[in-house]
């Protein structure tokens, strides 16, 4: 078992903002924490590190309670970036937790290039840009070679290029053995790193495996939606009906067998547009109610 979360209740004076969270970890995984602003998901993060006292639950780290400091050796938290000194440089960060650590210059400077950050980590973090802050707090987070690496929100303020890089890194990490907990509101970026996410609603947890949901799936726009409904609901193709579309689940292959049907309805398809049906659907359903 890698990480065990049981029951985590947490209030701040009378706001109760986890309500009993419990999920389990027991394999190296990537696995994403969502939720709007505000639903908790630093509160969650910063308890399972010791961060915070929990007001109920147990969260246990590689069998370890999270009370022990020795799963520090372990695990890895990145923080957002208000960790950082703008006095200090990079390698100073990075060289503080080597010694804590017991990491070598060698190991720090061969991580500083595994991430990309060789190139400016003697210079001040005050001069940094919020992307090259996010690579050094990486940098720090996999410093250990952590067996557990928890990241809150590492793709914030990233630009498409470093955001690839990240989401390679962190796939790297990854495939190595590591197992991944992160937040993120980036839920295109989440796509394509996992389809395990757990979404925090009203101080609960809602698990799902997204990929049963990640089919593509056709918005038609008709000029009889009611009537299209119910020709290919009558050959068994699974259909909904969405404001001004026609929302048609197939695969690829039998998109021919759909117009095949509206045709022989003469029923005229004047727009298609094709949809992933990802996490961000998802979560329209699970926060929006769309
Ligand atoms: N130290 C604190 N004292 C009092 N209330 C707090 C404290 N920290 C967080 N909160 C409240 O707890 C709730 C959850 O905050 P938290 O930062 O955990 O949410 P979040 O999901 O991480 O938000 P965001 O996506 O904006 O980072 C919010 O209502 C916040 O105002």
């Amino acid at each position: 078992m890698i990480l065990s979360v049981k029951n985590i209740h947490k209030s701040y004076g009378k706001e109760k903002v986890l309500k009993g969270i419990s999920f389990e970890m027991t394999q190296p995984q990537i696995l994403a924490l969502v939720g709007p602003n505000g639903s908790g998901k630093s509160t969650l993060l910063n308890v399972i590190n010791n961060l915070l006292p929990a007001n109920e639950g147990e969260v246990t780290v590689l069998g370890k309670i999270n009370k022990d400091p020795n799963i520090f050796k372990e695990i890895s938290y990145m923080q957002d970036n208000s960790v950082l000194y703008d006095y200090l440089t990079g390698y100073d960060h990075l060289q503080f937790i080597g010694d804590v650590q017991g990491i070598s210059k060698k190991e720090i400077l061969s991580t500083a290039k595994r991430v990309g950050i060789d190139s400016y980590i003697n210079k001040k973090v005050g001069k940094y840009s919020l992307g090259m802050k996010q690579h050094l707090l990486l940098t720090m987070a996999i410093l250990n070679n952590p067996k557990l690496l928890i990241l809150d929100e590492p793709l914030n303020g990233l630009d498409p290029t470093s955001a690839i890089k990240v989401r390679n890194l962190l796939l790297e990490i990854y495939k190595s053995g590591t197992a991944i907990l992160l937040s993120s509101h980036n839920l295109a970026e989440i796509d394509r790193v996992t389809s395990q996410i757990l979404f925090l609603k009203d101080g609960n947890l809602i698990k799902e495996d997204i990929s049963k949901y990640e089919k593509a799936c056709y918005d038609l726009k008709l000029d009889n939606i009611e009537k299209g409904e119910k020709a290919l609901k009558q050959q068994d193709i699974p259909t909904e009906i969405l404001d001004e579309s026609l929302r048609v689940y197939v695969e690829g292959a039998s998109l021919d067998k759909v117009f095949h049907i509206l045709d022989a309805e003469k029923i005229k398809l004047l727009d298609i547009d094709k949809k992933i049906w990802g996490s961000e659907e998802r979560y329209k359903k699970i926060f929006v109610g769309g």
